[in-house]
């Protein structure tokens, strides 16, 4: 994996820049729509390309291992070949769902015990066994397995579990620099700043991460809970030691506005579900503002969606008729709504990007927050 920083912004710590990966490049900065189950729900991979614009899609190790399961995926010959996705994947470690499996697991020295929410069954997650698991997978852009503390947590803990993520983080790198991709292509791994909303652990955090040399850093441990404004000041003193020409992702943030402040602080890469939740609950994003479209007061509006977009469902379609299907709870509806609001998140880092480039990125920020944010 290669990254080419294009641009930094002049009046922000925002850049611009390019990922290139075995499966294609990613312009940042970038949105990447989460595909917890190896698909991004409601979605197809034609309208992920051509109507949304994704350039790279997310999954989820502790899924995927449980559902379809590595045999079907390793004879599949990983998940781009199973899913037909062919641009760029990145998988998160599966540490983030096991330990938001709250009374079924156990965490200790060697890895996280826990039972599937499934059927129940007993699994043991080790970082060597989820590098491995992330190998049969065969995502582009692997995640470390780590802790993410809770919030809030005492300092001692924070600690405690920063250090203990830093350990499993020389275990994964050991295991993955030993291992090789199973299909043919490269895989690269993503180490993960931990130390809760605690600055000297944060610190001391980014500073052994940085030190890994790996191709791109995450910041993990963040929208757990904590005020916004706690997460903007971590991310800030965190990204003045994460090294400038290697990608920064922000693991699961975030909203329009949490997004473009984040951009601001220098993050290239970010996921999150609420584009994809908020539409199955009717909840639309709009260059307009929010729509929440089950209102009565949307009831014969025949306008389109949003027609400032570019995307075919965001102007074929008209906000009567998806209120109309959401209301129905029909299938159609998730779709619709979802594609919508991918096409919206896509949008956005792109015009981010896009401003950057042209140096006018704050001023651009400071009139379009208060406008998307807005509930009509
Ligand atoms: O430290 C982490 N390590 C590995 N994966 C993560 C994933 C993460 N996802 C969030 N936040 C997700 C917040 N979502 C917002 C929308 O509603 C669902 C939750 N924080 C995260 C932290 C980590």
């Amino acid at each position: 994996m290669k990254y080419e920083l294009q641009k930094t912004d002049s009046a922000s710590k925002a850049r611009a820049g390019k990922i290139t990966t075995d499966h294609g490049e990613i312009l940042t900065p970038i949105f990447m729509p989460v595909g917890t189950a190896g698909t991004v729900k409601a979605v197809h991979q034609r309208e992920l390309e051509n109507d949304i614009h994704a350039q790279i899609i997310l999954g989820n190790t502790y899924h995927l291992y449980l559902r379809p399961g590595l045999d079907i995926l390793e004879r599949a010959g990983g998940l781009h070949k199973f899913n037909g996705w062919t641009k760029p994947i990145l998988t998160d470690s599966g540490g983030y769902q096991v330990f938001s499996l709250k009374d079924i697991r156990k965490i200790s020295e060697e890895g996280v015990k826990f039972q599937s929410h499934i059927d129940g069954s007993r699994h043991l997650f080790t970082p060597e066994s989820v590098m491995d698991i992330q190998r049969v997978i065969g995502a582009d852009i692997i995640m470390a397995f780590d802790e993410c503390a809770p919030y809030p947590c005492d300092y001692n803990y924070a600690k405690k579990s920063m250090e203990m993520t830093h350990r499993w983080l020389k275990r994964c790198c050991d295991r993955f620099d030993a291992t090789e991709g199973l299909y043919g292509y490269s895989q690269t791994l993503f180490p993960i700043v931990q130390g809760s909303v605690y600055k000297d652990l944060r610190i001391q955090s980014a500073e052994f991460i940085a030190g890994q040399n790996r191709e791109g850093n995450a910041i993990g441990g963040l929208a757990v809970g904590e005020p916004a404004e706690k997460m903007y000041e971590t991310i800030d003193y965190v990204n003045d030691i994460l090294p400038q020409d290697k990608p920064r992702y922000l693991m699961g943030v975030g909203t329009p506005e949490n997004i473009l402040e984040s951009i601001a602080l220098g993050i290239d890469m970010f996921d999150c579900v609420m584009p994809t939740r908020n539409a199955r609950n009717g909840m639309l994003f709009t260059t307009q503002g929010i729509i929440n479209i089950r209102n009565e007061k949307w009831k014969d509006d025949y306008s389109p969606i949003d027609e400032n977009l570019g995307g075919y469902t965001s102007t074929f379609y008209s906000k009567a008729y998806l209120r109309h299907l959401v209301k129905c709870d029909e299938i159609l509806a998730a779709q619709v709504a979802s594609i919508h609001n991918l096409t919206f998140y896509l949008w956005l880092v792109g015009q981010a990007r896009e401003h950057i480039l042209a140096g006018d990125f704050v001023e651009w920020k400071k009139v379009i927050v208060k406008k998307l944010m807005e509930r009509l």
